[in-house]
Formats: C-alpha cells, structure tokens, sequence
C-alpha cells in the first residue's frame, strides 16, 4: 500500500500540543496511520493530576479525516471527567512530515494496564467469574451512559472489548470516539441510503452491528439502542470469550439468533440481560440507564447514576401536563438541567462538576478568513455566544492548529454528523414547528397531544441529516507547519505542503471517515482473542478505497462503492415504485366520484411532489412534514422493501380494470370498480389515521410501550399503507377493513410510567403470565431453546421493574 511512512519518535523527542509539551516516554503501539506512545507532559492534567500521558499520533490522509479526528475530539471534550472514559488533555493538528497527508496528535490519560482485551487474554485458561464480568459492565456503561445521557445523545458506535482500557487505578474506561455520531435518522433516498450505508460499514465493527445497522431497509434509526445491542455483544463475548454471531454471520444478527455455550456457566440473569440486550427490535432492548440499573442489581450495589431517560420524561410530561397552579412539583429542569452533561455530572457517585464545560453546539458562528490573515467569527447580529463567545475574537492563526478550541471554531464547518447536527441548528430549529405548521390531518386535539409528546417531536430534531454530513471543503485554515518539535529527531516544518488533490483528498474522502481506525485494526490480530473480528469486507474495501487514493485509481472499480451503487439503483427505482403505486391509486378519478376525496389525493400528490423536488437542506423539516403526511413514512417504505423482512407485493392489483362491453362484464368491472374505490376509501381513511404513523413506537424509551403491542414485530404492528394492503389479499387488516376503528379518535397516548398506577402495571404483568405472549416476543429461536423456563420469569420480572423500557 502506498501509505506515508512514518517514523516512530524516538524516546525523549519533546514535541508541543496545544499548551501541554510533551516528552516521549515509549512507543506502545501502532497501526498504519497511527501510532501510540506514552509520554511525559507539563504541565500535567489538572483532572488527574498525571504528568503522565498517552499521544496518540494520527495520520490522516486528507482533510475529512481531520473532521473525523476532531469529531473524536470533540466527543472526548464533552466527556472529559467521566471517570470511566479516557480523558482528554489536548490535541494539535498539523500538516505531515512527508506534506502527505495531515498529522493529529492527541494527548490523552494514559491507562497504564492496557486494554481489557490484554486482561481477557491473561485469563484463558481460568475465565471471568461473573462478579468480574459485572463490575466490568458496569464501568463500561457507566462510561456509555455518559455519551447517552447528553442532549442531543452521542452515539459510541463501536464499543467493542478493544476499546475497553484500564487506567493504573483498575478503572475500566471507554475510549475510541472515531465512530461517534448523532442518533442517525433513516436513510430517505438513495443518496442517503448509500452514505448511512457506507458510514455504517467503515465506522462500526461487523460483530458488533446490531440489525438495524445492517438492515436499513428497517426504516430505524441509528440510535442509543444500536449501542445497547453492541454492548450486549461485548457483554456475550466477556463472558464466552467470543461473540454471539461469530460463526452465523449477519444473518443470525439479523433475526438474533445465537446461543449461549455451555462453558463457563453464569447466571440466568446475567443471561437474560444478555438476551434483552440482543433483542432485534431496538425497542425492545433496554436502554443505558436499565442495564446499569439491572447489572447494579445483579451486584447488590445501589445504581451508581440517576435514570436520566425517566428524568427527562418527568420534565416533558410535567411540560404537557397543564396542572393546576395550586399543585406544585418539583420542576425536572432542577433534577435535570439543560445541559445533560453537566446534569450527569452531578449525579451522585459520578465526576466532580469543576472542569465542566457545556456543550459547545449552538453558538459558534461561522467563520471566515480575511484577507489579513486573521480568521474572524462572523457574528449576525443578536447572536447569543453563550460560552464560546471567545470565537468572536479575530483569531491570529497560528503556524499550527491546536485541536483545541480555536481548532474547534475553524472547523466547525466540517463536522462530524453529531457536531454539525448541534452547530448549525438554530436554537429554534431545535423546537418543534408552531402547530398551525403541521397540516391539519389530525382529526381531534387528542392526536395533536399524541404527536406533540417528546418522542415524536424532539426525537427527529437529534437526527442526523445524512445529506447535510457530504463534506464541505470550504472554511479551512491552512494547516502549515507540523507541531513544534524542539528535538533535533524530528523535523518537518520544511516539508512542502502538497495540494489536496495529491494526497488523494476527493477519492479518499469517500471513504466517509475513519480510515486510521481501519489501519490501525491491524495491528491487533495477533492477539489470542481476535481484535476487531471480522470487520470483514468492509475494512478491506476500505483498504482497497485508501489504496486507489494513494494511487489515482478510478474509485468506481472499489467493491464498495459498485454495491453502493447498486443499492443506490434499486432504491431509486424503490422509490419510484412507491410514489407511482401510492399516487397511481388516487389519480385514477374514473374509479372516485367524490370530489373531495379527490382534492385530498390532489393535495397529498403535490406534497410527494414537493417533498421530492425539495433540496436536501430542508430535509429535517420532514420529519414534521411526515409526521402531518401520514403514509410518506420512509420506515414503512423501506420496511416493505426490505429484502430480509420481504414482504409478498401485489403491485398489480391497483392497476385499472379494463373495460369491457358485456354487461355481465361491466357488472364485474363495476364490482371491482366498487371494490377498488372502497379500498381507495379505507386507504385515504387510514392515511387520515394518525396512528398509521407512529414514530414514537420505533423509539421504545420514550414510550410506554404496551407489552403485547411491542413484542409483536414492529413491521406488524406499524401497519403503514402498503400495496399489499390497497390489495386486501396478503395482508388483513381489520381495522382498515371494517372501518369503524377509523372513525373513532386516535388513542390517546399511554401513560407514563411514573404516572401508571401499580395495578395497570400489575395487570400488564399478569397478561405477560398469563402466557399471552405475543409471537415476536422471542426474537432469538436458540435463546428460547436454551435458556430455561427461570429466564422467562426473570424477563418478566424485568419488564415488571422496567415497564416501558425509559
Ligand atoms: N489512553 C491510552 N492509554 C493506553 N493505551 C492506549 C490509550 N489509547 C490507546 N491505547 C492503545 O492504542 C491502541 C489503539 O488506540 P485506539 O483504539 O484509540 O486507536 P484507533 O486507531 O482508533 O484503533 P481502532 O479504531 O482500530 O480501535 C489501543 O488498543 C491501546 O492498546
């Protein structure tokens, strides 16, 4: 492969980052790209008082893998002081010593026993007893929960045994943030599709995928719940020192199916949290704050974080609930403040709040570069600064970039998809339209309330645009010199810099993100238990996208980027068919004599019209607009779509009838024709039903999820208007069908939690006794087999104590 070499540092070379001087003490580890050293710093970490730091040295081939080191930054900024992540101390940016490519050097805390990977290593013979395992687990969510818990919630996306570190202390840290996101809305179009699609395989790990990451034809997002999923995984493999799907491959992760080994044996609990981890739908799995609670209880230990998830719900439902003013509560906000980091920072047994910094999202104005070489934030007027208004300052660039907060404010134009999901929006954005922006299909105050519930309107407001994440090449500072290296060893600040088209930049810069993480995967195999298993194809391709970088090929011959392709074909002709069934039906005016209904079906053609012809930086706003445009779900399409959940189509059954000239046959046609309208009725009627599209049901923690609607699968209960319904032969729906559901208000939405009484949750786990257990309950045919009948109970239990997964 044509990559940069790059020397190591020798021990003693002192090199600067940011405001830290750091000494190299001993190289630890390398991959292609990157390279790991330990190194003395001054002045030492004020966290953690540590004169003792780790450096990680990356190479990055062009300026969006920048973006995604200083997202890695970024998220590790935010997460500074959690005792079980790897701390931040400062990072720099530079151009490379061969002027190749770009150079980050990122000094850390320095976790002295090395990873949990080594530790599983020195006990191969003698495994984990599960008093390990859970205090293990619990740290490392500890760790997750941190990223979970901020508004908008980080998602790790590969959390993995690897990125599992252990400080000199024994604490069990997270590190990694390479792959860290915002929750990841589904893909819409095929654009979309294939970006998600392509970040998903270079930014996560193949054992650790959870199914909605492979499927994305589920229409789900990319959320917490994948995490869940992946530490489900970790949770598996530190107990049988493998993973779930390590020989069935993604179509057992697809439909869950694994099975529990034999040796070494552990609790049924412990495998039943296992198994709730690893459930296929997202929202059946429990979410961060659960786990923690159910492994704190496995331990006998109090739960060492507050369950933010209930918290928030508190507050919004304490918002919508108009009490009467004599009543008072205690208002979430002071359990909870705005800014959830420093919220779970004041949580009992976590981090001190002294280094807190909010997050650092709404208020930083974009940035230009004049002609004097200053770089000047460009403030509209009003703009509020909040905590970074020192980006308002002309900044004085400087010969080299700190990752720090300059670097910040530089690059906030290329950010990574959670960065620039909380840079560019507008505080307002961030709130829900104003009701009279939301077309009136609602049929009664009632479904307005059901909508205006916080997983329905804030949830979509924390997805990823994936069109707005394509790189933006614009705003970028010059990245000149390498960091000060006061060692002769080293020197690089008479490289020539070379432009971007040499060192691959647009051929790379497909590769979406991440690619030092692929390089330096390598250099792990040797261990016993295999690193960064089977990422498989995806990494490869990677190597093989890097590889035509370095080299000019044509990137179109890339494997990657050919299925992509394809996939991009089928999807668009998916999409097509989809516009053409659903406006196929309602056009056809010879079959509907009711005008009205007509002007309705007019009217829902010109929105797919706009919604098409709409750019892709509006995109979000469809979240509302769908949510008013009941039957445009992008779930429901690519759901039935799906090539693993394939539904039987019937697209022919909405074509017209022919006509004919006997009477006997105009009869039939006038039957068909009757028929065809009733259904074009039932179709328009369940397009008015709000509860046609429920976008709270895909997001189980904030909703009360009745138990035997949610173990069914959420392709069932979700009935969006399919062709297989307009044909009433495959797929029955009695409530389409007998119309009386229709007419009735939509149901209001369940209670909360906090507010059911013991008896409602009583009578919800009675049902679940009393064996009614719907059919998608069990996700995993060998979990069934295996587990025996105490791990039911114990589900039940846990549903009991978590009744609506929150
Ligand atoms: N803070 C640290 N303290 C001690 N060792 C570390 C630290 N950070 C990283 N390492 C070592 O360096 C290795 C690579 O680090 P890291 O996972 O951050 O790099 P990466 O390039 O993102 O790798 P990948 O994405 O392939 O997991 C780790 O597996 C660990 O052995």
């Amino acid at each position: 492969m044509n990559t940069p070499q790059i020397s190591l540092y020798k021990p003693e070379t002192i090199l600067t980052v940011g405001s830290h001087h750091a000494k190299i003490i001993k190289y630890l580890t390398s991959g292609g790209f990157a390279q790991v050293y330990s190194a003395e710093i001054s002045p030492p970490d004020p966290y953690s008082n540590a004169n003792i730091a780790c450096l990680k040295r990356v190479i990055v081939p062009d300026k969006q893998g920048l973006n995604t080191l200083r997202a890695e930054v970024d998220a590790m900024k935010l997460l500074k002081n959690n005792k079980h992540v790897v701390s931040y101390i400062d990072s720099h940016a530079a151009k490379s010593v061969n002027g190749m490519a770009y150079e980050v050097f990122l000094l850390m805390e320095f976790c002295e026993r090395g990873g949990l990977i080594d530790f599983m290593n020195t006990r191969l013979q003698n495994r984990l007893q599960e008093p390990e395992i859970l205090e293990i687990m619990s740290q490392t969510v500890q760790g997750v929960s941190a990223m979970h818990a901020l508004q908008p919630p980080l998602i790790h996306r590969d959390i993995k045994i690897e990125n599992v570190l252990i400080s000199h202390d024994g604490l069990y840290k997270v590190c990694d943030f390479g792959s860290v996101s915002g929750v990841i809305r589904p893909p819409r179009n095929p654009q979309e599709f294939n970006y998600v699609q392509h970040d998903i395989l270079t930014n996560t790990t193949a054992q650790y995928r959870s199914p909605e990451m492979i499927d994305l034809y589920r229409g789900l997002p990319i959320d917490e719940k994948s995490d869940i999923w992946a530490l489900g995984v970790f949770l598996y493999k530190i107990c049988y020192y493998t993973t779930p799907f390590e020989k069935s491959g993604e179509a057992a992760i697809l439909h869950a199916r694994y099975q529990y080994p034999s040796f070494p044996q552990y609790s049924d609990r412990l495998k039943n949290l296992i198994r709730l981890m690893l459930m296929e739908a997202p929202s059946q799995r429990p979410n961060i704050c659960q786990v923690l609670e159910e492994v704190s209880r496995l331990q006998n230990k109090p739960c060492p974080i507050r369950n933010f998830y209930l918290l928030r719900a508190m507050n919004q439902n304490a918002q919508l609930t108009s009490e009467p003013p004599s009543i008072k509560h205690i208002p979430a906000q002071q359990l909870l403040p705005a800014q959830s980091l420093q919220s779970i920072q004041q949580m009992p047994s976590m981090i001190p709040i002294s280094h807190v910094k909010t997050t650092p999202n709404l208020d930083i104005p974009p940035i230009s570069i004049n002609n004097n070489d200053k770089i000047e934030a460009m403030i509209p007027v009003g703009t509020q600064l909040g905590v970074y208004a020192k980006s308002a300052r002309p900044l004085t660039r400087t010969k080299s970039v700190p990752l720090s907060d300059d670097f910040a404010s530089l690059y906030y134009r290329e950010l990574h998809p959670f960065q620039k999901s909380q840079t560019f929006k507008s505080v307002e954005s961030f709130q829900s339209p104003p009701k009279n922006s939301i077309s009136s299909t609602s049929q009664s105050p009632v479904s307005n309330r059901i909508y205006d519930r916080p997983s329905a309107l804030n949830r979509p407001n924390n997805y990823v645009d994936s069109e707005t994440q394509t790189i933006d090449s614009t705003a970028l500072p010059n990245l000149k010199q390498p960091p000060i290296i006061i060692n002769k060893t080293v020197s690089s600040s008479k490289e020539p810099i070379v432009a971007e088209n040499v060192t691959g930049g647009n051929i790379v810069r497909s590769l979406s993100s991440k690619l030092k993480r692929v390089i330096t995967g390598e250099s792990r195999s040797s261990s016993p238990i295999k690193s960064r298993q089977n990422t498989g194809d995806s990494i490869r391709s990677a190597f093989g996208m890097l590889r035509h970088g370095f080299t000019g090929s044509s990137i179109s011959n890339s494997r990657s980027t050919s299925f992509d392709n394809n996939n991009g074909n089928n999807i668009s002709n998916g999409v097509n068919r989809r516009l053409v069934s659903s406006l196929s039906t309602p056009s056809s005016s010879n079959f509907n004599s009711d005008t009205k209904r007509q002007e309705n079906l007019d009217e829902k053609k010109q929105k797919l019209e706009n919604r098409r012809s709409l750019p892709p930086s509006i995109l979000s706003d469809f979240d509302q607009y769908e949510r008013s445009n009941l039957n445009t779900g992008s779930r429901e399409y690519y759901r039935s779509h799906s090539p693993v959940k394939k539904i039987e189509a019937t697209p022919k059954i909405v074509s017209r009838p022919s006509l004919k000239s006997s009477i006997s046959d105009l009869s039939i046609n006038q039957e068909k024709k009757e028929s065809i309208q009733r259904r074009v009725h039932n179709l328009l009627k369940n397009s008015e039903d709000p509860l046609a599209y429920k976008p709270a049901s895909v997001y189980g923690k904030y909703t009360d999820i009745d138990p035997e609607a949610s173990n069914r699968h959420s392709s069932v209960r979700i009935t969006p208007i399919t062709e297989e319904k307009i044909s009433g032969h495959h797929i029955i729906d009695k409530t389409n069908l007998n119309g009386k559901l229709k007419s009735k208000p939509p149901r209001p939405p369940p209670k909360p939690p906090h507010l059911r009484t013991e008896m409602q949750n009583l009578r919800k786990f009675s049902r679940l006794q009393t064996g009614k257990l719907p059919m998608g309950r069990i996700s995993s045919e060998a979990t069934e087999t295996i587990v025996d009948v105490n791990v039911d109970d114990l589900e039940a239990d846990f549903r009991k104590r978590f009744p609506s997964k929150v």
